[in-house]
């Protein structure tokens, strides 16, 4: 009976997700083979309590080379892209000349790589099979605790502070350095443009700022910084105080929410307020929901099929697009009497001749609204879990908090409120750092050059692994303790400033900083505000593994907490916002 139960629900996990991708008939012949596995592994462990088990016989299977990697396309794919992949990649074998020499290179084992790649002087690391390098190896840590930043960290493990790959089909340097980091994204004199995997690029447009080339990048910036004017950011202040109370009285006392999800729609209707003028209804719905998919559709393979997560994301990024497209349109008609928000101020442009094309602003506003969303909800999520692991942290905070609450002077927060919370704003930027959302910086090499004694070559892409960074023992003392006063001594020294500052990478560094740096804290402060001034809460799934599939670090368990009420928060009577 004992060993029964973990392996039903084993199989009954991989029902549900089989069913969710393939037709029934399709479907059986998966769900069958995976049984056969689950069944050989558990017939293997003979102790072990049963969520060990369950967990392990699962892991097993799903690790087990070279199952891993048929398992994440057959989640992913239907089986015959996969086979049409067997058989190119057997083809390439054949054909391609030095294909003896590869394959060798990935039998080797890796010290003996890394002598030989050290001897010509390019970063160590191994370049994978043919064709799809270690493409299989990246996406199948997508299954485990640290996602795919465990491909990323068990190679620094191995190789050291640079190391270089072949990912969809393209070279990839790793770099961990807080010089080489300077170097890279304070590069001024072009050595360095910022490029996202094909699958993003596409997904977030090529208009966007995010993945504009160096030149078009300097133009697009200037017209958008005016949009994160002081006077913007006071107004989204209250505005995202505003949707704060009105969301956070609808919690229960004694109930349970998930914070992920909560953070998620309160910072999608605080951007779509603030850059297009949606706040409610279907179509905020529609978008919230859009939006998901194209973020969950970034890291996949870039294959054009119905029924593939890439697909579906470029079918939400059309419906985004037009719904924007209908916007502008509308806004053009009507030129005179329209809500003030981003998008009004982008068509009004910024008292220069050359305003943007439909386009820019369309992509743009895309890539604000997935960069300002997704990202600032993974990290209001991080922050309550290590707020809940730290006590002392918490009470500390509370106090600043219940400060500025008893001495408030209007019924939302303010800037100069925000500007009084010295802690609070240490405890964001200390989750920031150990969160590390974004957890690398994609730069492309324009131009030969050297990073940490090692040759880089034009066209390959440079990483700077910000998360290593951000644990780096030598810069952060004891990384893994969450210490919100370790900022005091950062700010004090004065003679390690420049390498201090390019160890805090959350938001970038140089020409390509966050844009909306100021909005994300905003929102994180206020968030910690109303959080703590009017529940106690207590996390009740401490499990800390990343959300598969998502491109910025996210908790996998979305974080429920379970809910006291300090007090009862009354919603003060909305008077009409003002952007
Ligand atoms: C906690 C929340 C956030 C984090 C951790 C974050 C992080 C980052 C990072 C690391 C970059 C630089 C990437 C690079 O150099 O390659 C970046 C860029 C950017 N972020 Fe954020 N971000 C956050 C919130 C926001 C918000 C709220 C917005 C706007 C509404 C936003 C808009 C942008 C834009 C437009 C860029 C591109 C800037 C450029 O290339 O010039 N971000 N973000």
């Amino acid at each position: 009976m004992k060993t029964c139960r973990p392996h039903t629900q084993t199989i009954h996990l991989l029902s549900a997700n089989v069913s969710v991708v393939f037709p029934s008939k399709i479907q059986s012949k998966i769900i069958n083979k995976q049984m056969r596995l689950v069944h050989t592994h558990i017939n293997r462990t003979v102790t072990g309590d049963y969520t060990t088990m369950l967990k392990s016989s699962a892991s097993t299977m799903i690790n087990e080379a070279p199952c891993v990697m048929i398992s994440m396309l057959f989640q992913e794919y239907p089986l015959y892209s996969l086979y049409t992949f067997i058989i190119i990649a057997s083809l390439l074998l054949l054909i391609c000349p030095s294909a003896k020499i590869l394959w060798f290179n990935v039998m080797d084992p890796p010290s003996k790589i890394v002598v030989r790649e050290y001897n010509r002087n390019i970063p160590p690391g191994s370049g994978g099979l043919p064709w799809i390098g270690e493409t299989l190896q990246f996406m199948s840590a997508m299954n485990t605790h640290m996602g795919i930043y465990e491909f990323v960290q068990a190679r620094r493990q191995r190789y050291g502070n640079c190391f270089k790959t072949d990912i969809f089909g393209e070279t990839h340097v790793f770099v961990s350095t807080t010089q080489s980091a300077r170097m890279i994204l304070n590069d001024d004199i072009g050595r360095f443009s910022k490029k996202y995997i094909k699958s993003i690029a596409e997904l977030v447009g090529h208009e966007s700022l995010l993945c504009a080339s160096r030149k078009q990048h300097k133009l697009l910036r200037s017209r958008l910084l005016h949009l994160f004017s002081t006077k913007s950011l006071a107004n989204f202040v209250r505005l995202f105080d505003e949707l704060m109370i009105e969301s956070i009285t609808t919690w229960d006392h004694g109930g349970v929410v998930f914070i992920l999800d909560q953070a998620l729609k309160i910072t999608c209707k605080a951007t779509c307020k603030i850059l297009i003028g949606i706040e409610g209804g279907l179509e905020l719905e529609m978008l919230q929901k859009d939006v998901a998919s194209v973020c969950d559709a970034m890291l996949a393979f870039p294959l054009r099929l119905p029924w593939t997560r890439f697909y579906k994301g470029l079918k939400a990024r059309k419906r985004i697009t037009s719904l924007l497209e209908k916007l502008i349109c509308e806004r053009r008609k009507r030129s005179g009497d329209c809500q003030e928000d981003f998008l009004q101020s982008l068509l009004r442009g910024n008292g220069d001749s050359c305003s943007l094309t439909n386009a820019e602003i369309q992509d743009n506003i895309l890539a604000m609204i997935i960069a300002g969303q997704d990202t600032t909800a993974s990290a209001i999520t991080w922050m309550v879990k290590f707020l809940d692991e730290n006590e002392e942290v918490l009470n500390t905070l509370m106090e600043e908090q219940f400060r500025i609450a008893k001495n408030a002077r209007n019924s939302y927060l303010t800037m100069e409120d925000l500007n009084e919370m010295p802690y609070a704003s240490k405890v964001v930027k200390e989750s920031l750092r150990m969160a590390s959302v974004v957890q690398w910086l994609p730069r492309l090499a324009l131009a030969d050059c050297e990073i940490e004694g090692f040759k880089i070559q034009r066209g390959w892409n440079v990483n700077v692994d910000a998360r290593s960074i951000h644990f780096d023992p030598d810069i952060y003392s004891n990384p893994n303790v969450f210490n919100p006063f370790r900022f005091d001594c950062f700010t004090n020294n004065k003679q390690e400033e420049p390498k201090l500052s390019s160890s805090f990478l959350a938001f970038g560094m140089g020409g390509r900083t966050c844009l909306g740096m100021s909005m994300a804290k905003i929102m994180m402060l206020v968030f910690l505000h109303r959080l703590t001034t009017t529940y106690k809460w207590k996390v009740i799934d401490s499990d800390s593994s990343v959300k598969k599939w998502a491109l910025f670090s996210k908790l996998r368990s979305g974080c429920p907490v379970y809910l006291t009420c300090i007090k009862q928060v009354t919603s003060p009577p909305t008077s009409k916002r003002n952007l």
